[in-house]
């Protein structure tokens, strides 16, 4: 059985694992911290970690972003999308009008995962716009809070899961501003893994650093890609954290015909004085549509 870290019971994160592995029985270690997702995986803990990665509402999580690269050393060995389907979840009865329905101006406090609250601004601004708004380490976590704190206008952000494991209301479904919400994920450990579905592509996520002041190094470096027609998916700055105005790329390729022409694409990059480092060469899978 795999064991694998993940984000709390009734997270957006523990949801993706079960559907990547429909119905195989895994050996899920739940962590209130990524940062403990993070660390189980490079103490040996466990054989995989789940990390979310991007959202299409709200983007890179920049946060985990950052702990691949400079927190661990561990590949990335298979990606996967899954809808971030988020709710309003609390003790109803705090709501309820006499007519039945929920008075969402009620509501005092909002809680979620710092990426999750941004997902849903269209409904809190125009449902509860003076609550207040919470960051906590998972949408599960906000849920469980909630259930604890019983009379205060307290509601949490989160997944069905986590309303029925606590029994609290689903006060309102689908609140995110967009319905095609989802979540990108990585699993990172040692191993390649076996994933009981058909990928829709190879994908390889490097990290190039390009040399200090080289007008068009940028450009030289797409242009190891543009000219083999390798087909990139992502590119994105982030800061090196070390001096202010200093960046690294990630730098998402889809492997079309094979990896020889990736191989030169990156041999072309580093005689360019650039430093490539491969942060995985992984499966990816797609969610399938609701049509
Ligand atoms: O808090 C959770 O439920 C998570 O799985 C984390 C996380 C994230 O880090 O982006 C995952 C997906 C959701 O869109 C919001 C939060």
């Amino acid at each position: 059985m795999k064991r694998i870290a993940v984000l709390p019971e009734g997270s957006v994160s523990h949801e993706a694992i079960e559907f990547l592995f429909e119905g195989e029985p895994l050996d899920l270690k739940h962590f209130k911290l990524i940062s403990d997702v993070f660390r189980a995986v490079d103490s040996g803990s466990v054989q995989y970690s789940v990390i979310p990665i991007e959202n299409t509402i709200e983007g890179s999580v920049s946060l985990h972003m950052d702990w691949l690269v400079n927190e661990v050393d561990i590949p990335m060995q298979a990606e996967w999308v899954y809808p971030s389907i988020q709710n309003i979840i609390g003790h109803g009865s705090e709501f309820l009008r006499q007519d039945g329905t929920y008075d969402f101006s009620k509501i005092t406090k909002i809680m979620s995962h710092p990426v999750a609250i941004p997902q849903c601004q269209n409904f809190i601004r125009q449902h509860s716009p003076d609550a207040n708004l919470e960051g906590v380490n998972s949408t599960a976590e906000a849920v469980e809070i909630v259930k604890k704190n019983p009379g205060n206008g307290w509601v949490a952000i989160g997944t069905k899961l986590a309303a029925r494991k606590h029994g609290l209301d689903i006060m309102a479904e689908r609140v995110t501003d967009h319905d095609n919400n989802y979540t990108r994920f990585v699993l990172i450990g040692h191993e390649p893994v076996s994933i009981p579905r058909k990928a829709a592509h190879v994908k390889t996520s490097l990290l190039v650093t390009l040399p200090e002041d080289a007008p068009g190094a940028l450009h030289q470096v797409l242009s190891a890609f543009a000219w083999r027609k390798l087909n990139l998916t992502r590119l994105e700055s982030r800061p090196t954290k070390k001096r202010l105005g200093s960046y690294y790329f990630y730098i998402d390729v889809v492997e079309t015909v094979d990896s020889v022409l990736l191989t030169a694409a990156m041999a072309e990059i580093e005689a360019l004085n650039c430093q490539v480092r491969v942060l995985g060469s992984y499966p990816c899978f797609t969610y399938p549509s609701r049509s």
